[in-house]
């Protein structure tokens, strides 16, 4: 039965980590199996930034950045295939030009089209240098246009799954014993227009794909050895959930724990599909196994810090309620504006919002509250969510830092802090 892998942009930052993908890769003889890749490193970010330059008119800027994309797609290439340079270096020549053309054939358009028409390139560049050097190391490969293959609507930068169409996509795909290398993140529509899926949305395109090819197993190839208990990068004492259920697993991702992308459970979960979270850095650590088992759920605690947060008091003007027609129009303009409530709490007259401190996106929204209610507003706040917490716990962790809004249900505490009180290592608390 077929395999999915995904690949993000950290384990394919450089020639050096291509190499490694390519040793591992060498491993796995099973077929068939997919490998879906994100853009190398940091390239998705740069090409926003490209997007922002040219948007900006800063011309000169513009082709800095450009430049410096080709630059460093083609020294990979360079170092990777040394004196057998030339047909890679003319394909990631070639993808850099038609780039560049697409960019300013629809500079005019709206920003999310003309976002998915630019921003696409970092994993058609990264799939191209990954399958050419599969390919090179001795394994039969097949790059496939995932534009060709998840087909979506054209809600541009978060575009929603024809599921029945990219099924039979999918189910024409050859089967022979290639690897087929594609890319996340990113799909186009029926009339063949690029789309994305959203940030870091190639976890989603590797389930979208099992789903669809009712596959064994989806493995998320990471620079940690697996899911933890919080990001291992900011708790010095977070330990790894062997194993935990999709249910689990959406919670933590959809309170902004920044392993999985929250879509990604959903189609799995659907056809009972496991998720591995496994280190490509050592391949003998013990992985983390998302299921349908949800025995070990509660076993740990588990923490997620969400930073640079903006907390709203929104109250009606005229010492009016904050009944359900207003929290209507208030959370109305909050879908229109793209934005996404971590914690949300009611009084009579207030409703609280606690949101990401995105500019693009929150300002606008601010202006427009700001018209009908009075608003108050404190940025720079950090949330953070705890699954399973007891009363002790919460209170440790509360210690010394001065509470801006709570929430907790029967699996849930929340607790709104300056971000300020946040800062460093965070130890968990026994
Ligand atoms: N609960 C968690 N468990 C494991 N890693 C986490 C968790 N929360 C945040 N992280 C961070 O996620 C990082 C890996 O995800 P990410 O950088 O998005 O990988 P990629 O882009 O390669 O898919 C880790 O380096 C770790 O710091
Ligand atoms: N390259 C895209 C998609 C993605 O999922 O990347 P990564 O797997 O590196 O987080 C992004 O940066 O948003």
């Amino acid at each position: 039965m077929t395999q999915v892998f995904k690949f993000g942009g950290a384990s394919i930052q450089d020639a050096a980590a291509i190499r490694r993908l390519g040793e591992l890769l060498a491993r796995f003889r099973s077929r068939p199996l997919i490998v879906v890749v994100s853009a190398m490193g940091k390239t998705t970010n740069a090409l926003e930034a490209l997007l922002a330059a040219a948007r900006e008119g800063e011309a000169d800027d513009y082709r800095d950045r450009l430049e410096t994309l080709r630059r460093d797609h083609l020294a990979a290439v360079e170092s990777l295939f040394g004196a057998r340079t030339g047909p890679v270096a003319e394909r990631v020549e070639a993808l850099i030009t038609e780039l560049d053309r697409r960019h300013r054939r629809h500079a005019g358009r709206e920003r999310p089209f003309h976002y998915d028409q630019t921003v696409c390139f970092g994993e058609l560049l990264s799939t191209t240098i990954v399958s050419a050097w599969l390919e090179e190391a001795g394994m039969a490969t097949e790059w496939l246009d995932a534009r060709e293959l998840v087909v979506t609507d054209d809600c541009h930068q978060a575009a929603n799954v024809d599921w029945q169409a990219t099924a039979e996509k999918v189910r024409g795909l050859a089967a022979d014993d290639r690897i087929r290398v594609t890319q996340g993140f990113i799909g186009g529509t029926a009339e063949g227009i690029s789309t994305t899926l959203g940030r870091e949305g190639s976890d989603y395109s590797a389930a979208i794909l099992a789903h669809c090819l009712e596959a064994e197993e989806v493995t998320i190839w990471k620079d940690v050895p697996g899911l933890f208990n919080a990001d291992p990068r900011r708790f010095d004492n977070a330990v790894q959930l062997e194993r935990i259920s999709y249910r689990e697993a959406i919670e933590l991702a959809w309170h902004g724990a920044k392993v999985i992308h929250p879509k990604t459970l959903g189609p799995l979960q659907q056809k009972a599909i496991p998720l591995t979270v496994r280190s490509f850095q050592d391949l003998e650590a013990p992985p983390s196994t998302i299921g349908r088992d949800t025995r070990f759920d509660t076993q740990t605690p588990s923490l997620v810090l969400r930073e640079a947060q903006t907390l709203l008091e929104v109250r009606p003007r005229d010492f009016a309620f904050m009944d359900e027609a207003r929290q209507h129009d208030i959370l109305g303009r909050l879908v229109e504006a793209g934005l996404h409530a971590g914690l949300v709490d009611t009084g009579a007259m207030r409703l609280s919002l606690c949101l990401d401190g995105h500019p693009e996106r929150l300002e606008p929204l601010v202006a427009s509250l700001c018209a009908d209610y009075a608003v108050e507003r404190r940025d720079d706040l950090t949330l953070l969510t705890v699954r399973h917490a007891d009363d002790a716990l919460l209170a440790a962790l509360g210690a010394g830092r001065d509470s801006l809004a709570e929430r907790r249900n029967a699996d849930t505490a929340q607790r709104l802090f300056p971000g300020s009180q946040c800062r460093g290592t965070w130890h968990i608390p026994t």
